[in-house]
């Protein structure tokens, strides 16, 4: 059962261990660890400062970042996954993987694996025997360079691509038909380095370091399964999931993700985030769809527009990113207003005008996205953007008409974006509460899948 969270309404889904609200300011010893603390190895912390366990479901809103220790863990169990209506960390790790297996029982066993070092890494801990304290004469469990270091936040989130659904593993007839082929959008210009993927893993934290020891040790449990196939680094956030983080800026300089839905809204979560049953299979009730598109800005051209322009392009204020229409930051974007000669304030083919849920059916969705930086390309130019990150329900209204919409039509996505990555994953449920986890029999994410 899901509670409502009582200050700020949000569904705590994901069974907060042992947590008040006021958790991850104030510490508790909280969390049933599994493996060691990576600090207390270090003899670094005492009693007082153990981790502070939150639920990822958007409980304790917005503190996860204001403990400047970053000892906050959250829940790795729960009705969703954590990462996705959690308070949106600073730093992302993302890793899209091919399945070099072709057995169902070994694909079992690696989600097996996979969901178990999830929950221990969520904690703060380390692997198996940790990066020192294992055989002399064997490599250690955990690669060790986040040794010393928190939780810090750090959610990890897994997907199935179209590829665990092909012919290798007996799961063809449950595809489910939201986990669309993505088709190729008008200016696309993608790099086969960063498409597609058998399986993903993102992993959010306030460390990058921890965000990538998750991968790098995830990736390392695969050995012989599955294959990183691309990855992608996240230095800054772009967007809020919670109505208590400030709002980030993106590459273009301009606050992103005023208008992103929150885990405050729970009812419209449920409706345009959360699949159901009813959505047609019954193994994704509880889950998503994640959309992941590297887009590349072109930065240089960006930089040479007047201010006016830009402005005009997103329709929003770079100041305070409120609408053209008037107001301030939240103030609802009005599409009628006119200026003195006559034409809308806020261009019609302007971002916001095109994205707006009113030029889309009332699509909404949960921007996750972060600013990259990839160095520079041969003739000098950064090779940064945003990598779009938004969980849907279903992409083929949620997404599509969207991305066709801005690829036609948006100035700013025509002249100075670049498309150079695209996947879509089925993101399972969460693991319940209470599960038992472990290589020998234990529950996994999307065990019902394999049902
Ligand atoms: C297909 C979906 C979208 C892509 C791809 C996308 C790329 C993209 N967006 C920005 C910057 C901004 N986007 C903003 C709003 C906004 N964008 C989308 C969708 C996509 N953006 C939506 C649904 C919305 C919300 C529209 C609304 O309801 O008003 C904004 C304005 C601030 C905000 O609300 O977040 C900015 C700025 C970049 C830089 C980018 C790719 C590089
Ligand atoms: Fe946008």
């Amino acid at each position: 059962m899901s509670e409502q969270h009582p200050a700020t309404g949000a569904e705590d889904t994901s069974a907060p261990v042992g947590a008040s609200p006021d958790a991850a300011v104030e510490p508790v010893d909280a969390a049933p660890r599994r493996g060691m603390s990576r600090r207390a190895v270090l003899g670094t912390v005492g009693a007082a400062a153990g981790v502070a366990a939150v639920g990822a479901g958007g409980f304790a809103a917005g503190r996860a970042t204001a403990d400047p220790l970053q000892r906050h863990a959250y829940d790795f169990f729960g009705t969703h996954q954590s990462g996705i209506v959690t308070p949106q960390q600073d730093r992302l790790h993302f890793a899209a993987f091919d399945l070099t297996t072709d057995s169902r029982a070994r694909v079992i066993s690696l989600l097996r694996k996979w969901t178990e070092a999830a929950a221990t890494l969520m904690t703060g801990s380390e692997l198996g025997s940790g990066a020192a304290g294992g055989a002399y004469a064997a490599p250690p469990d955990d690669t060790g360079e986040a040794l010393g270091l928190p939780a810090s936040g750090l959610t990890i989130t897994f997907g199935f691509g179209p590829g665990l659904f092909d012919d290798r593993f007996g799961l063809a007839d449950r595809r489910p038909a939201q986990l669309i082929d993505l088709p190729k959008f008008s200016g696309d210009t993608l790099d086969e380095r960063y498409v597609g993927g058998d399986l993903c893993i993102q992993a959010c934290a306030d460390d990058p370091q921890v965000a990538v020891h998750a991968i790098r040790n995830l990736s390392r449990i695969a050995f012989g399964d599955a294959a990183i196939r691309w990855t992608q680094l996240g230095f800054g956030r772009t967007s809020s999931t919670t109505r208590a983080q400030d709002t980030p800026r993106n590459f273009m300089g301009f606050k992103d993700g005023t208008a992103n839905l929150r885990a405050e809204d729970v009812d419209l979560v449920d409706e345009h985030v959360w699949a159901s049953a009813d959505d047609g299979e019954e193994w994704m009730a509880g889950g998503s769809y994640l959309v992941a598109r590297r887009i590349r800005i072109l930065a240089e051209n960006w930089d040479r527009t007047s201010l006016q322009q830009q402005e005009s392009d997103v329709g929003r204020t770079k100041g305070s990113g409120a609408p053209l229409s008037g107001g301030s930051e939240f103030t609802e974007p009005d599409f009628t207003v006119t200026g003195r000669d006559g034409e809308p304030l806020i261009r019609p083919d302007s971002h916001v005008a095109l994205a707006h849920p009113s030029a889309n059916g009332g699509a909404r969705m949960l921007r996750r996205g972060y600013n990259f930086t990839d160095g520079a390309d041969d003739l000098g130019r950064l090779d940064a953007g945003l990598f779009f990150l938004a969980y849907v329900r279903d992409p083929a209204t949620q997404f599509v008409p969207i991305q066709n919409a801005l690829s036609s039509h948006d100035v700013m996505t025509i002249e100075y974006l670049r498309t150079t990555g695209s996947a879509l994953f089925a993101i399972p449920p969460g693991v319940p509460a209470g599960a038992t986890l472990g290589s020998d029999g234990g529950a996994f994410v999307g065990e019902a899948l394999f049902a």
